[in-house]
């Protein structure tokens, strides 16, 4: 049996990716391409939507999907803790619904902000640098942004305190945004897709763990596993590792 599947964002860069990979595969079917505009409906008679707009639209977009029952695969970056909450009550009064919300769909990338929690409680000092497409329009990025959340659950968990810095004069921000402690720093260059450091150091020594997305393939197998997974999975997840098993 194949699994409906609908993307809205369609002729975005990753819903177009998207629509691509679910044609593509055999156990699903696109039924439905939706951008601005268009009225959602009834999603096409999707069982799973796939989700990359812009933040605005997102929350929106979503509720529309849990209200007719049908699961959801959101892409879309800026999903905080708080707003996942929020969403969590009324995903849970549709009983079976589920709604998976990644922050970044390539495997290295997840492995990556894995590694980076893991290593986080080690090191004294520790900085993300992102960096995307000159499109991108929102900074930091998400992925950067769960990295952050993730680096300092794991530091809080140690006892660590806060990572040493001398600076008291940066009337620019060169010192980047600090995202629940730890510096983010966001560089949008031509020719980049996405791509993200962790910098973590030590007296004497530093570990830096890298992730390159070169192209928007990289997304494609993680999108597909959580278009095949999320109705396995009630109610709202954040991450992509959930559902690896990671
Ligand atoms: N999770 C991941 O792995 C991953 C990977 C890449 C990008 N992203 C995120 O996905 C989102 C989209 O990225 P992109 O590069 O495809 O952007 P994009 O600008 O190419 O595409 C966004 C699309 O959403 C459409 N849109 C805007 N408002 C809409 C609405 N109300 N209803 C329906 N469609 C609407 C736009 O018309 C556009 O086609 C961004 O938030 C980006 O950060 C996530
Ligand atoms: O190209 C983008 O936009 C990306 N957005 C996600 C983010 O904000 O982390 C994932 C990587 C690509």
């Amino acid at each position: 049996m194949t699994t409906k599947v609908a993307v809205i964002g369609a002729k975005g860069r990753m819903g177009a990716t998207a629509c691509e990979a679910v044609d593509g595969a055999a156990d699903l079917e696109l039924v439905g391409r939706f951008d601005e505009g268009d009225d959602l409906g009834d999603l096409g008679g999707a069982d799973v939507v796939v989700e990359f707009t812009v933040l605005a639209a997102s929350e929106r977009n979503v509720r529309h999907c849990v209200e007719r029952g049908v699961h959801v695969v959101v892409g879309t970056s800026g999903w905080t803790d708080d707003r996942a909450a929020q969403l969590r009550t009324e995903v849970e009064a549709k009983g079976g619904v589920g709604v998976l919300i990644a922050p970044n769909f390539a495997i290295g990338a997840v492995l990556m902000m894995q590694f980076a929690k893991q290593a986080a409680r080690f090191y004294e000092s520790v900085e993300v640098v992102e960096l995307h497409h000159p499109r991108k329009v929102d900074a930091p990025s998400g992925t950067a942004t769960r990295t952050a959340e993730l680096i300092a659950a794991s530091r809080a968990e140690a006892g660590l305190g806060p990572v040493p810095d001398a600076t008291t004069e940066d009337p620019d921000g060169a010192r980047g945004a600090s995202v629940e402690g730890v510096p983010v720093h966001a560089v949008r260059l031509r020719g980049l897709v996405a791509h993200q450091e962790v910098l973590l150091g030590n007296e004497g020594e530093m570990l830096t763990i890298r992730h390159d997305s070169f192209d928007r393939v990289s997304f494609m197998p993680g999108v597909l596993t959580g278009v095949r997974e999320v109705g396995k999975h009630p109610g709202v997840t954040v991450g992509l590792e959930h559902v690896l098993g990671i």
